[in-house]
């Protein structure tokens, strides 16, 4: 096993370049792909994720090119409908491939095979496929019921209905009907079943699907009608702006190292809500400034332990969980039992390893709480459970004043592969 000691840096500053966001990348690939019309994709992240993605669309017969040994793509859109109508497609651990991928490949009259990693297939997708089976798509379950691997026929497609889809797993069931059901032609009505997680997702996936120049009519979170007659059509360029989850780990940095730590590439215009993890280290006492495109984070005395929901921010959360390491009391994350269906049981993961470091933890079915000890313990070593965010998190232990040892680092090649190399470019 690989494993990699990161020693004590009590000072860290500078400023780094975020790569591109991995929900925004995603998205914008698919989207670029059904429209009618050529699309280039500027500063596209490059991480495993989008390269499942990538591979899938190019099985799926859409040509994409890479500029140069540049991040910026150009896609040929097919309009609508792939022309590859038999295929067998592995997407690793990618929900953002795997979710919205299996809503429009249920629409294309063909026979496709979906199956990921071990993790993928234990990470559900029943609700995702009711709805789709609500709209007359024809989807199997090769493995257990409610999970991958999936096996799509051609659909009888049943126009006018009322989707519905549960809203309390995964909001990448919802952003996958929203993306897929423009596809069809007719007016669609989804309706949200219950409480809607995870919301500020869908906001990113409205915003690029005007972009595209699809309109859906919406009543608050409960309702979403896609009128009929609409078609992607590319809007010519799409620039991917820089990751906000990925930004956590540097904001924190600046937070529990002095500062001031900058990242460039989100800030006011962002359209992801992970922007949002800014408000809550704020809310810990961390001196925040922003601007149109970029976020600094400086430290300003002890941190405040606090009790706050975030559901709004389930990845940039995971952060927040190392923060409290630092704080001043016990610190309360509620309402992310999200967490346990992602790259792994993030609720199990970081109750046994913050543990591991000395704090102590209390999980709940939907909570974490954290009380730090009086002294961190030393050389802790650090599971990461295939987890990118789980090494990227605890990775930042070394800021705090013991060297901590991270299993398996490369885990961080789904979202940011050379995170650990761009961490090392800031300074004392
Ligand atoms: O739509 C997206 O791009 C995402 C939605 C969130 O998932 P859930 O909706 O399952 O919480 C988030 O955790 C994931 O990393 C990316
Ligand atoms: C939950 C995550 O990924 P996915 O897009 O696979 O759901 C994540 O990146 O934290």
């Amino acid at each position: 096993m690989e494993q990699l000691r990161l020693t004590p840096t009590p000072h860290l500053a500078g400023t780094i370049k975020l790569p591109g966001s991995k929900s925004i990348s995603n998205r914008t690939l698919l989207l670029a792909a059904l429209s009618s019309g050529t699309t280039l994709v500027r500063d596209l992240l490059d991480s495993d994720d989008i390269r499942h993605m990538l591979a899938a669309l190019g099985l799926l017969g859409v040509k994409v090119e890479q500029l140069g040994n540049s991040r910026d793509f150009r896609v040929q859109g097919v309009g609508g409908e792939f022309p590859v109508k038999s295929a067998d497609l592995f997407l690793g651990n990618a929900g953002t491939a795997f979710r919205p991928l299996t809503a429009a490949l249920a629409l294309m009259q063909g026979n496709y095979q979906l199956s990921g990693v071990a993790r993928m297939h234990e990470r559900p997708i029943g609700d995702l496929v009711d709805a789709l089976r609500a709209a007359g798509a024809e989807i199997s379950y090769r493995g257990n019921p409610g999970y991958p691997p999936l096996a799509i026929g051609p659909a009888s497609l049943r126009a006018g209905e009322v989707i519905p889809v549960k809203g309390n797993v995964s909001s990448q069931f919802l952003t996958a009907l929203l993306m897929a059901l423009p596809l069809t032609g007719e007016t669609v009505t989804i309706e949200v079943v219950g409480e809607l997680i995870s919301k500020p997702y869908i906001e990113i996936t409205l915003n690029l699907m005007a972009r595209f120049g699809v309109q859906v009519e919406r009543q608050g979170w409960q309702r979403f009608v896609i009128p009929g007659g609409q078609h992607y059509i590319s809007p010519g360029e799409v620039h991917v702006e820089g990751d906000a989850s990925s930004a956590s780990y540097f904001l924190a940095a600046g937070a529990l190292a002095g500062g001031p730590v900058r990242v460039e590439g989100v800030g006011n215009n962002s359209i992801q809500g992970d922007v949002k993890f800014a408000d809550t280290l704020r809310q810990m006492g961390v001196a925040i400034t922003m601007g149109d495109n970029w976020i600094e984070a400086s430290a300003s005395g002890k941190l405040k332990a606090i009790d706050v929901d975030l559901n709004h921010i389930p990845d940039a959360a995971m952060t927040i969980a190392i923060a409290a390491l630092a704080a001043d009391g016990t610190t309360t994350l509620r309402n992310i039992e999200s967490w346990r269906v992602k790259e792994t049981d993030r609720l199990s993961a970081m109750a046994t390893e913050l543990r591991k470091v000395g704090a102590t933890v209390e999980e709940g079915q939907d909570y974490i709480r954290i009380t730090p000890p009086a002294q961190l313990l030393a050389d802790a070593e650090i599971d990461t459970y295939d987890d990118h965010r789980m090494a990227m998190c605890f990775s930042l232990v070394s800021l705090l004043g013991v060297p901590v040892v991270i299993n398996d680092p490369k885990c961080v090649a789904k979202t940011f592969p050379d995170y650990f190399e761009v961490l090392a470019t800031l300074h004392d």
